[in-house]
């Protein structure tokens, strides 16, 4: 074979040792064969060297293709994030089971964060979100005490409707101007309102001001709605740094990217890291504040005077309203440990991880959440009527809004947040790490330190367990609705053939949503309020059919633009 000895003679000279190390070293970056053959049982679109399956992600958006995968390839295939296979799972047994088995996140998935986090990705990985083994016990258990349990949820109802209150009054000067409204920005401005008061005790200072704009606020709260709003707009994958391709097509060079995303960031980088900062900024003044009002108050009792939050002014703070922080509030439990515990308390780092989490949890999916509700009951008139019918029988005569009421009379509005969930949840997939081998039966064994990812919008959207999954009909959650019987519980609806783990918009197992009873409070309070003073019809403004996007969530593309009227 003269041809395999000139090979062979090739490579024995430097430039063919260069190039046999080379071409060994692309072919184990970009094809992975060793990784390929692990997964060869795995049924899934074929991945190109280096990209994997990226190129049809961007193309179709990243909760189409999974979807599309999962109807596609049947209840366990894999697709390629680059040169990382995932598991897509789309049976809901098996998603029940593994997402309770796993409690961590995928550290690959800690990476992609930290390539657009610069310089706050110790505050990143502090966060409940990424957080893993006892630290992440310890931040959880935090949000588990004051937005969890009934009683604090409870508490933190008349600050959703302070927020509402002045919400409203807003929308109100608005409805005589026939201008449209983006009601998905104006939600946004109401839900990060609430979140500084039901976390912090403080007003931000947004929803104030009265025209069409995409947010009326300004100041700091203007800030922070715009950095928010950076940070969720540079998580989608077109929007993103270009490190973020390179990191998932080369994760060998990881060290490269992190130092590359920080020291060279291009403008999307620049853009994601000053919204970042922007965010942590201000988890760290809050943080500073209470500790100040802390030892004003040490300083006041020790002088036998008053002292605590008083509900005033602070110079350079935020203004402080309801009595500014409670005991059984977010930052006390941050500050002083659950109860009181010492071992919960919090490292400062921790403190500002958490602010920045739940800022940014509660700011962007309860305001897509509502304003898709507001879109299809617009789109749905029988159902809008049904609606305002329920909110007007529960609050005639005046009666206020309560979280009696809230909790246990409106079923239907209740129903259509649901519902709306399940059309559009607020996060499409779930991701865990399998920390050891798993068989997925039918031969096919996911190696340990594999990616699985649940894909719950698949399973919500499955017409063998929602028939017509595209119609938007709240009365699946409804007693009258359930095929088979069953009723609806709390949060599990027994709807979609009797399985209570259908309806995962919250996902499930140890890493579920710690905020789900806070967003469905905040979700049906807002629904309430609004419907009951206003009727909200879609602007030629607004595109049809409704575009959604997939970056941290999932959620409307370009806004979602309505005309508001009072009701007569
Ligand atoms: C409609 C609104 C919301 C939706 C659809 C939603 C959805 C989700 C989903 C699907 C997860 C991942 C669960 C899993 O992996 O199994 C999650 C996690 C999380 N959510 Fe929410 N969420 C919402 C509102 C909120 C709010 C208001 C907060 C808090 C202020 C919050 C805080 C969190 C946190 C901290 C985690 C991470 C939990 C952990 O890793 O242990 N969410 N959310």
């Amino acid at each position: 074979m003269p041809g395999l000895g000139a090979l062979l003679a090739f490579i024995q000279t430097p430039l063919g040792a260069v190039w046999l190390i080379c071409t060994l070293v692309i072919t184990w970056l970009g094809w992975y064969p060793l990784r390929r053959y692990a997964f060869r049982k795995f049924p899934g679109p074929f991945g190109l060297p280096f990209l994997g399956n990226l190129p049809q992600i961007a193309a179709m958006d990243t909760t189409a293709f999974l979807t599309s995968s999962a109807v596609k390839y049947g209840p366990v295939c894999k697709v390629w994030f680059g040169t990382r296979p995932w598991v897509l799972i789309n049976d809901p047994e098996l998603i029940r089971r593994h997402s309770f088995r796993w409690p961590a996140r995928p550290a690959n998935f800690a990476s992609y964060f930290h390539v657009m986090t610069g310089e706050n990705r110790a505050i990143d990985r502090a966060g409940v979100v990424l957080a893993e083994g006892e630290a992440w016990r310890r931040t959880r258990r935090v949000f588990e005490a004051s937005i969890i349990h009934p009683a604090s949820l409870a508490a933190h109802v008349p600050a959703m409707l302070r927020c509402l209150g002045r919400f409203t009054a807003r929308l109100d000067r608005h409805a005589g101007s026939a201008q449209p409204l983006d009601v998905a920005a104006a939600l946004g401005d109401l839900m990060l309102a609430a979140m500084g008061q039901i976390a912090y005790g403080v007003d931000f200072g947004c929803e104030e001001g009265a025209d069409s704009s995409a947010s009326n606020s300004s100041g700091v709260a203007g800030e922070l709605v715009a950095a928010l709003r950076d940070l969720f707009e540079t998580m989608r994958m077109e929007n993103a740094t270009a490190y973020l391709p390179l990191q998932l097509m080369f994760p060998a060079l990881e060290p490269l990217w992190l130092w590359a995303a920080h020291h060279m960031p291009d403008a999307k980088q620049t853009k994601a890291m000053r919204a970042r900062s922007k965010v942590a900024e201000v988890s760290r003044l809050l943080m500073e504040q209470w500790q100040a009002n802390k030892a004003a108050a040490v300083a006041a009792a020790a002088s036998g005077g008053a002292g605590g939050a008083d509900g005033g002014d602070r110079a350079g703070g935020f203004k402080e309203v309801g009595g500014g922080i409670s005991s059984s509030s977010f930052m006390a439990a941050m500050m002083e440990g659950r109860r009181g515990a010492v071992e919960d308390r919090l490292s400062d780092i921790e403190v500002i991880g958490q602010g920045f989490t739940f800022l940014a949890a509660g700011y962007e999916t309860t305001s897509a959440a509502t304003s898709l509700a507001l879109f299809l009951l617009a789109t749905h008139p029988e159902a809008a009527a049904r609606l305002a019918a329920e909110v007007d029988a529960v609050l005639g005569g005046g009666r206020e809004l309560t979280a009696e009421l809230l909790a246990e009379k409106l079923p239907y509005t209740e129903a259509v947040i649901k519902e709306t969930l399940r059309l559009h949840p607020g996060i499409t997939f779930l991701v865990r790490e399998a920390t050891e081998d798993v068989d997925l039966g039918a031969g096919r064994v996911v190696p340990r330190g594999s990616t699985l990812c649940m894909a719950t919008h698949a399973v919500m959207h499955d017409p063998d367990i929602w028939p017509e999954p595209e119609a938007f009909r709240p009365e699946r959650f409804l007693p009258e609705g359930s095929a088979g019987g069953g009723g609806s519980s709390s949060l599990w609806p027994t709807a979609g053939g009797n399985n209570p783990h259908v309806w995962a918009p919250f996902g499930m197992g140890t890493r579920m949503c710690v905020g789900h009873k806070l967003a469905m409070m905040a979700s049906k309070a807002t629904l309430v309020s609004l419907c009951q003073r206003f009727s909200f019809a879609l602007h030629p403004k607004q595109p049809l059919p409704l575009k959604l996007k997939t970056g941290l969530t999932y959620g409307p593309a370009d806004g979602v633009w309505m005309t508001v009227t009072r009701r007569g």
